[in-house]
């Protein structure tokens, strides 16, 4: 137990405890910091104590925001201090997948380098068009970060367009031509009803065979055996992963067979710097919803 001027704060491990050991206690805190799906059932063991909710990340689709609020009970989350951390993931699997660094690293391993000329290319990233599917705070610190990349153009769909669109220089379309004239697509978008499985064969069939897609959102938005097929087929080039449907992918899954996949398991935001960032502002959140004031992140 630690106390400070305002609560005392109960860590129950250093790591995500599980729901059980969470509701065991819950009952007798006015407010939960952590990661949990939190639904109706939840809410109902939690007891009737309990005020305010944080999540110690950007995403909010593992917790029913409304039941939550239904209940007075305020609920914040922490997004912004993660997206250059983000942005930097999106980076590096964008690089990793169009310079094939994961079918390198096989072909290493199984000493099958071969020293031609033409053997395992890749793409630049000079003179491409980049399209961000869900231009957001981290869709920003990502068009950022590509710019030194000597990009020819960006290109953003999402419900409007933005003056943070405009200050970037990118060019708000609509999905289906984004899709059609983006040589690297990377979605950003948070999981909604609408936003469920968008990436489709439909979606995948519409880009380039030379396209490489990015996933930084969430592995839901993706119709995981429509993307197994665009990469066998190479109906597109090939695609980075920081998230998936299922997570963690169990060993053996399609997507871990396939060359033209780099896949790294939800580590977007997973730097010494951001997870402290992260925390803290988690940790604010119900610092001021226990003085009464809005959360720093208040949804
Ligand atoms: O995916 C990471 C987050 O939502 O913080």
């Amino acid at each position: 137990m630690y106390s400070c001027s305002l609560c005392d704060v109960t860590i129950l491990k250093p790591n995500w405890p599980t729901e059980a050991e969470v509701l065991k206690v819950l009952p007798e805190y006015d407010a939960l910091l952590g990661k949990l799906h939190i639904d109706t059932d939840f809410l109902n063991a939690a007891g009737s104590k309990l005020k305010i909710i944080s999540t110690p990340s950007a995403g909010y689709d593992h917790m029913n925001i409304q039941e939550i609020k239904k209940r007075g009970i305020k609920v914040g989350h922490a997004p912004k201090v993660l997206s250059g951390a983000v942005a930097e993931t999106a980076v590096f699997l964008l690089l990793g997948a169009a310079r094939r660094a994961h079918e390198g690293r096989l072909l290493l391993e199984q000493g099958k380098v071969e020293n031609g000329f033409q053997w395992l290319l890749g793409h630049d990233l000079r003179n491409k068009t980049v399209g961000i599917v869900g231009l957001g705070n981290i869709g920003e610190e990502i068009v950022k970060r590509l710019k030194p990349f000597e990009i020819k153009k960006f290109f953003y769909t999402g419900h409007s367009r933005k003056k943070a669109g405009d200050d970037l220089g990118a060019e708000f379309v609509n999905l289906d031509t984004l899709l059609k004239e983006s040589d690297f697509v990377i979605s950003c978008v948070p999981l909604t009803p609408e936003t469920d499985k968008m990436f489709s064969d439909d979606a995948f069939k519409k880009m380039r065979k030379t396209s490489v897609f990015v996933n930084i959102g969430r592995g839901k938005t993706v119709d995981t055996d429509a993307l197994v097929r665009a990469l066998k087929n190479q109906t597109i080039f090939a695609a980075g992963l920081d998230v998936t449907e299922p997570e963690p992918l169990p060993v053996g899954h399609e997507l871990l067979k396939l060359p033209n996949a780099v896949i790294i398991p939800h580590m977007g935001s997973q730097t010494v710097e951001t997870r402290n960032d992260m925390a803290l502002a988690a940790a604010q959140n119900i610092l001021n919803g226990l003085e009464g004031k809005t959360l720093l992140y208040e949804l």
